[in-house]
C-alpha cells in the first residue's frame, strides 16, 4: 500500500498519520473512522499556487468544496487563501457558517433554484457560473428586484471528451452542464446577458471532467475558449478578462493511476492556455481552478475494524468490516479501486487475496474485490487509503447506518472536524404516527 503525506509505519509496525498511531485515533474515535491529514491538504492546496506565484499571475483557486464539505475544511481552505466552490444551499451556508466571506465565492450548478440564487445574490456571493437560457433571465429577475448587480462566468460544455469514467465527464457535447459551443449557444448566451444591465459577465467556464491525469483535455478546452474570447472582442467588444478551466485533476488511488503531479499540471495549464491565447493575439486572462478531489483525496484514509469473514471454497474469501458503501459508495457507483492495510501489521507480507465486505443489505455493498494482505482476524485494525474526496460527502444513511467521525490530524494531535452520527441523529427527523 502506497502512504501518502505524513503517514509512516511505525518500529512496531503501526501505521501513524499526522505523527497520530492509528490504534490511539480509534480508541478514541471508534471505526469506521475517516482521518484527514492536515499538512497534506495545506500542501496540495499551496502546489496549485506556487506555480501562479513563480510567475507573478494573476490566479483564483477555488476549492471545490463538494470534494470534501465540512466547516473545518473551508476553515483550512479559506486560511491558505483559496476560494470556494459552491454548488447548493447547503454548501453555501456551510462556507458561511466556516466565516468564509461569500465574495470569496464561486457557486456553480446546472440547476440552481430561485431560492439558491437568491440566497446567493443576498450573502453577495463573488462569482456566479451560469448555467443555462434558463438561469440567465432568473439571476437577472432577482438581481434586478433587488438593485444589485453580480460579475458571470457563462459555464461552456467544450466539446472535449475527457478519458475518465463516463459518469464523472463534464465537458463532452452530450452533458446537461453549460451552453453547447458547437451549436453557437454561448454566443446566443452572450447575447442575451448583454441585454441585463444587472450581469456583468467577466468570462467563461469549462470543467471537462474528473480524476484526469494529463493536460491534452485542458489544452483544447482552452484553445476553444480562446477562440470565443477573440471572437467575442471581435463582434462584440466584449473584453473577457477572467478564465475558469474548472477542476478535473485526478490521483493515485491505485498504482494504476497515474496523475501528473499538481504542481507540474498548473505549470502547464498555465502554459497551454497563454498558448491558446497568443494564437489570438490576446493576453493570459485570470486564471481560474477550481480542484476538489487533488486537494483531499489522498489526505484521507478511512479506518475499519474487521468482521466476519466467509472462505467459498475455489471462489473467493470475503472479509467484512464495520463501513462499507455508507461511507464509501464509490466502488458501487463507478467501479473504483483502492489500497487496504492491516493498519497494525504493516511490516507483514500479504498472504491471501481478499475481497473486502461491508456489512449494508447489499451485494456490491464492497470495498475492494481483490486486496492482497496478511490473514486478519476479527478485531483488526483496516486501513483503506485516499478516501478523503467524495466518501464523506456521498455517503448515506442505508440501513440506517450513522455517518463516521472525520478527524484532522497533525503534529501528533487530533482534531474532530465531523462528530460521528449516532442511532439517534438518524430518527432526528422520523414523525411518530400518533
Ligand atoms: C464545476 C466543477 N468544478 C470543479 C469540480 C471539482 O472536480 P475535481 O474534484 O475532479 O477536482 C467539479 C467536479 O467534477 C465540477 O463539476
Ligand atoms: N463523485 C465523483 C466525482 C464527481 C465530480 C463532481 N463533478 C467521484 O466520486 O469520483
Amino acid at each position: 500500500m502506497q502512504l501518502y503525506g505524513t503517514s509512516k509505519i511505525t518500529e512496531n509496525g503501526e501505521l501513524s498519520i499526522g505523527g497520530c498511531p492509528v490504534s490511539q485515533l480509534t480508541e478514541t474515535y471508534g471505526t469506521p473512522l475517516y482521518v484527514y491529514d492536515e499538512d497534506f491538504i495545506r500542501e496540495q492546496m499551496r502546489a496549485y499556487k506556487r506555480p501562479f506565484e513563480r510567475a507573478h499571475l494573476p490566479h483564483r483557486i477555488a476549492y471545490a468544496c463538494k470534494a470534501f464539505c465540512t466547516i473545518g475544511m473551508c476553515q483550512l481552505a479559506d486560511s491558505e487563501g483559496l476560494w470556494l466552490d459552491i454548488v447548493s444551499e447547503g454548501e453555501l451556508y456551510t462556507a458561511i457558517r466556516a466565516g468564509i466571506h461569500p465574495s470569496h465565492m464561486c457557486m456553480n450548478g446546472n440547476n440552481k433554484s430561485d431560492h439558491e440564487l437568491r440566497y446567493a445574490v443576498e450573502v453577495g456571493v463573488g462569482l456566479i457560473v451560469v448555467d443555462n437560457f434558463y438561469e440567465i433571465d432568473l439571476l437577472a429577475s432577482i438581481l434586478h428586484e433587488q438593485n444589485r448587480s453580480m460579475d458571470i462566468l457563462l459555464r461552456v460544455a467544450p466539446g472535449v471528451e475527457a478519458h475518465t469514467h463516463e459518469f464523472i465527464s463534464t465537458g463532452q457535447q452530450d452533458s446537461k452542464f453549460g451552453f453547447d459551443l458547437k451549436s453557437g449557444q454561448v454566443q446566443q448566451a452572450v447575447k442575451q446577458v448583454k441585454e441585463h444591465k444587472e450581469l456583468q459577465l467577466v468570462g467563461l467556464h469549462s470543467h471537462i471532467g474528473s480524476q484526469i491525469f494529463d493536460v491534452e483535455g485542458f489544452r483544447l478546452a482552452a484553445h476553444r475558449l480562446a477562440e470565443q474570447y477573440a471572437w467575442l472582442l471581435q463582434n462584440y467588444e466584449l473584453h473577457l478578462h477572467v478564465l475558469n478551466l474548472g477542476g478535473g485533476l485526478g490521483v493515485r488511488y491505485t498504482e494504476e493511476d497515474t496523475p501528473t503531479p499538481i504542481e507540474t499540471l498548473t505549470e502547464e495549464l498555465i502554459a497551454v492556455t497563454k498558448e491558446a491565447f497568443l494564437t489570438h493575439g490576446m493576453d493570459l486572462p485570470l486564471l481560474m481552478l477550481e480542484p476538489g478531489r487533488s486537494i483531499v483525496a489522498q489526505a484521507g484514509t478511512t479506518l475499519y475494524t474487521v468482521g466476519s469473514r466467509k472462505e467459498i471454497p475455489h471462489v473467493r474469501t470475503y472479509v467484512a468490516v464495520d463501513g462499507g458503501m455508507t461511507d464509501n459508495p464509490r466502488l458501487a457507483l463507478y467501479g473504483a479501486k483502492y489500497e487496504a492495510a492491516l493498519a497494525m501489521r504493516m511490516h507483514e507480507q500479504p498472504t491471501e487475496s481478499i475481497a473486502i465486505a461491508g456489512k449494508c443489505c447489499e451485494s456490491g455493498d464492497m470495498l475492494i474485490w481483490d486486496a492482497p494482505l496478511p490473514q486478519s482476524h476479527p478485531g483488526d485494525l483496516l486501513a483503506i487509503t485516499c478516501t478523503g474526496a467524495y466518501n464523506y460527502s456521498m455517503a448515506s444513511h442505508y440501513n440506517r447506518i450513522p455517518n463516521p467521525a472525520a478527524i484532522l490530524v497533525k503534529d501528533g494531535t487530533a482534531r474532530t472536524i465531523v462528530k460521528r452520527e449516532t442511532v439517534e441523529d438518524l430518527c432526528r427527523f422520523d414523525v411518530r404516527l400518533e
